[in-house]
């Protein structure tokens, strides 16, 4: 990995740490309890050595941001609308995006207090079961021709120039698009998350990256990746147990052996072939990459030169 991202300044994380000057109020009893309930492994240490600082970074673009988008209108002789600030976040399958992105949320609504900060997920934006199977790409969900990114792009779009807009949400318990959508009204922040947030759309006029402000890849060893990946499968069986309509409920009736051989398979055939072909070659796109040990810890951060 070091050689391909000669274009990113390397931080320790012992050296990001200490970037961080202390000029937000520490977390309070109530804050600390709501990360908790996003995971409740999640480390209250890497909350504040890591995502504090970050939360910092994104501050410096943020005003940046709008420092210059005020300097355009100003040499257009225009009053420009502010623009939403949009984060994308990508990485693999189970590498804990979404567990990133909620914190990332949670985090950012306490900085900004007068601001609204919405989380998508791209999900949402897979074709449907039937679509999948009358395209005959059902094995392929994940993969770029699974996604509908007019429709994403059409979301992004919406936002960006200050409406509100609705999105389809996916369940990892049916395992499809449900049918009701949710929406989203025009937030001062959006977070976007989702293994193709750094993917072209097919027609290439707009990439999806353009809309971006700031961009996270969360990044880790495949080997951890894909014992996440099993461990999540085994709580989503858990939860399906006492669920006949829940998707992993049928494989609840399999031995132990059984399931982690089918969760393996999935995890080589699918997850790690789209990994290694399809999200991990967008990594240097992002301003930021979190790498993860195996505790799921931030060991190194990289920032993005140029
Ligand atoms: N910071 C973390 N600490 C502990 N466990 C985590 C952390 N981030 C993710 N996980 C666990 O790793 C698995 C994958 O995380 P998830 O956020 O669902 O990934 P993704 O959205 O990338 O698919 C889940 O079982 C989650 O509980
Ligand atoms: C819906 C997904 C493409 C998206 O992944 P996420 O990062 O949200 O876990 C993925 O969870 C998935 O369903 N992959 C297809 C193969 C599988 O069943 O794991």
């Amino acid at each position: 990995m070091e050689t391909e991202l000669i274009n990113y300044e390397k931080i320790t994380r012992r050296i990001w740490q200490n970037l961080y000057k202390k000029t937000l109020p520490a977390l309070t009893e109530q804050e600390l309890n709501n990360i908790k309930s996003i995971n409740d492994e999640i480390s209250l240490q890497d909350v504040n050595d890591v995502y504090l600082p970050l939360v910092q970074l994104i501050r410096i673009y943020k005003k940046t941001i709008s420092d210059l988008n005020f300097s355009k209108g100003l040499f257009l002789q225009k009053i420009t609308d502010n623009q939403p600030f949009i984060i994308g976040i990508s990485g693999s399958v189970a590498v804990g995006k979404s567990t990133t992105a909620r914190l990332l949320q949670l985090l950012l609504s306490r900085t900004f207090k007068t601001s609204k900060v919405e989380l998508v997920t791209t999900d949402g934006f897979l074709y449907s079961k039937d679509e999948l199977t009358k395209k005959g790409i059902l094995d392929r969900k994940g993969f770029p021709e699974s996604y509908d990114m007019e429709a994403l792009i059409s979301f992004l779009l919406a936002i960006k120039s200050g409406s509100s807009a609705t999105i389809p949400v996916y369940s990892h318990e049916i395992y499809d698009v449900l049918p009701e959508k949710e929406r989203i009204d025009a937030p001062d922040i959006l977070i976007v998350e989702g293994i193709n947030v750094f993917q072209t759309s097919a027609n290439k006029q707009l990439y999806i990256n353009d809309f971006f402000d700031f961009s996270i890849y969360v990044d880790a060893k495949e080997h951890n990746i894909e014992r996440w990946y099993l461990e999540r499968f085994k709580t989503f069986l858990a939860l399906a147990k006492q669920d006949p309509n829940n998707y992993y409920h049928q494989f609840t009736a399999l031995s132990d052996d059984a399931t982690m051989k089918l969760a393996k398979d999935t995890w080589k055939t699918v997850n790690l072939v789209n990994l290694r072909n399809y999200i991990e070659p967008t990594r240097s796109r992002a301003e930021v990459i979190l790498h993860k040990d195996k505790t799921h810890k931030i060991d190194k951060i990289y920032l993005k030169k140029y």
